[in-house]
């Protein structure tokens, strides 16, 4: 029985084949290498002051369905920057959650904030493309890739500049980043096989990474109480898409809202 995350690699796949038909890998490659330099995370994600926040440009997911239509993604990026988001997350996948490689460049133009590209990396095309497009870290779901293959993008992503935040969702996935070497590792509380959210998994993963790495608690942040949750638990910083675009008011103020204050690191 194919998981959610098959379903949507299954489209990823197609698209890619169109757009490597379109651009030749070549093509992408110069582009990526006439590119500005990628911009380093580590040290803004480890900020010892403050929880740090990704904050994620995303219109429609599988688990909720329409979230939000974004008619300028430039305009977003821009508030989650007065915010003080650390990051800025870009959804470039289409079919499930609206997103594309346009949002990527409206945004790169937008915003000096480094930038992730969320998206389904199954092969180097990918990883070259989000640097062609500006991208500043590529996000690696463990999951979805072997170990030969993760190691190939994850060097990939290096040799390019760039940062790469390798996703886990449980234990056995989390020793599999660390032994790679991730510097900055995710713990999805999103089950991306089942769709379900616990926001447990983050402290019971994270027990197993190296105080060494920067970790990401991702998905589930409904607002700064559960950041507040999360940092409690050991995170250096948040990933949140939902709450972001659906929330009410100013969404800077609601960024800088989850960027809580920092106790004694663990
Ligand atoms: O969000 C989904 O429904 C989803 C389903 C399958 C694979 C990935 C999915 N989301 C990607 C993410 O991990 C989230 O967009 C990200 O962590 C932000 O989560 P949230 O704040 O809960 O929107």
């Amino acid at each position: 029985m194919p998981t959610v995350l098959d379903e949507i690699i299954v489209g990823v796949r197609a698209d890619l084949a169109d757009r490597e038909r379109a651009r030749p890998l070549a093509q992408v490659r110069d582009l990526a290498d006439a590119a500005p330099p990628a911009r380093p995370v580590i040290d803004a994600l480890r900020d010892p002051a403050a929880l740090s926040v990704i904050a994620e440009v995303k219109r429609k997911s599988p688990s909720k369905g329409a979230l939000a239509d974004i008619p300028d993604p430039a305009e977003l990026a821009q508030a989650y920057a007065r915010g003080g988001a650390d990051v800025i997350s870009v959804l470039t996948e289409q079919r499930r959650f609206g997103g594309s490689l346009a949002d990527l460049d409206a945004v790169r133009a937008a915003v000096d904030t480094p930038l992730l590209r969320k998206d389904f990396v199954v092969e180097p095309y990918q990883v070259v493309e989000a640097r062609a497009h500006g991208a500043d870290v590529v996000l690696l779901i463990v999951a979805a890739l072997g170990d030969d293959l993760l190691h190939e993008l994850y060097a990939l992503v290096t040799e390019l500049g760039m940062t790469a935040l390798v996703e886990v969702h449980d234990t056995g996935e989390a020793e599999r980043a660390v032994a790679l070497g991730a510097e900055l590792i995710g713990v999805n509380a999103r089950n991306l096989k089942t769709l379900e959210v616990d926001r447990g998994v983050f402290a019971e993963v994270a027990a197993g990474i190296p105080g060494d790495r920067v970790t990401v608690a991702e998905s589930g942040v409904r607002g700064p109480a559960d950041a507040a949750d999360y940092a409690a638990a050991g995170a250096d910083a948040v990933l949140v898409g939902e709450a972001l675009v659906t929330g009410a008011g100013d969404v800077a103020s609601n960024v800088r809202a989850m960027r809580v204050p920092l106790g004694v690191r663990r």
